[in-house]
């Protein structure tokens, strides 16, 4: 769980950018966040996963301040969230398994990474990830081969395989065809729900929010002016956010 009280973050010399936000996030939810361009939809993402300072606030991850955590302990949190970007953070020329395999990293022995071997475990259980997201039989293609879709689904399965509790997706489906955008967001939502892991999704699109978010955030000038449950945004709720 996360629970965040009043947090705000401005950039030199005074351009505040997030202002006091409150919330709560459980496990097993799809948050859908949205905002206008500026809003300060990646600088929230950036503060939660700890890449970016925030200048006042409390942050309290799975029952622990974090709020003020140095460099190392740092590290221990990072282990369990994940980022997922326009563009896939993929090696083009690996194969899908390899760079499921490659969010491993944390994971694996150090002799391991240095020699880059696997072990059969670890190469089912990044077929069994890449299963998941429908994604079996392109395990050996190369990354650059595949569709923006599927490569958004490689790194999902990415994510999962390094055992992610929390997935920041910024904008993950941008520039995908809507068919490509719909069945990403559908693996998304499936791997909430079965593996109770908290996903934060930022969406430029209001009907995949509505659609696909068990809750939606708007955000609008760096505040939380929208919080509720996922269902068709009302007239003035869309007025308050946009
Ligand atoms: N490193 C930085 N230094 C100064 N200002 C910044 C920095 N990063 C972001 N900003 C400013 O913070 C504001 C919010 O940016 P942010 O990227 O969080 O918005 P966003 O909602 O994600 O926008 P978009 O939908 O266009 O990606 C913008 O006005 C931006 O110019």
């Amino acid at each position: 769980m996360i629970i965040v009280r009043n947090l705000s973050k401005s950039f030199p010399p005074d351009h505040q950018i997030l202002s006091r936000l409150s919330f709560q996030a459980d496990e097993g939810e799809l948050i859908a966040l949205i905002g206008g361009s500026g809003s300060g939809k990646t600088t929230l993402f950036r503060c939660l996963s700890l890449k970016d300072k925030w200048d006042e606030g409390q942050y309290i991850y799975d029952g622990k301040d974090i709020s003020g955590i140095g460099g190392l302990e740092q590290f221990k949190y990072r282990k369990d969230w994940a980022f997922l970007e326009e563009k896939p953070n993929l090696n083009p020329r690996k194969s899908a398994l390899k760079n499921v395999l490659s969010g491993l990293f944390f994971h694996k022995a150090w002799w391991r990474i240095l020699s880059g071997t696997t072990s059969s475990d670890d190469h089912m259980t990044a077929m069994d990830y890449l299963d998941k997201v429908g994604l079996l039989e392109k395990a050996h293609e190369p990354i650059e081969k595949l569709s923006g879709g599927e490569k958004q689904r490689v790194a999902v399965a990415k994510a999962l395989i390094r055992g992610a509790k929390v997935i920041f997706a910024d904008e993950p489906v941008s520039g995908l065809d809507p068919e490509a955008a719909m069945r990403v967001l559908e693996d998304l939502k499936s791997i909430c729900e079965k593996d109770k892991v908290i996903i934060f999704c930022s969406l430029h699109q209001v009907e995949l929010a509505e659609k696909f978010g068990s809750r939606i955030w708007g955000l609008s000038g760096g505040r939380l002016v929208v919080d509720i449950a996922g269902r068709r945004l009302t007239h003035r709720e869309k007025e308050l956010i946009f």
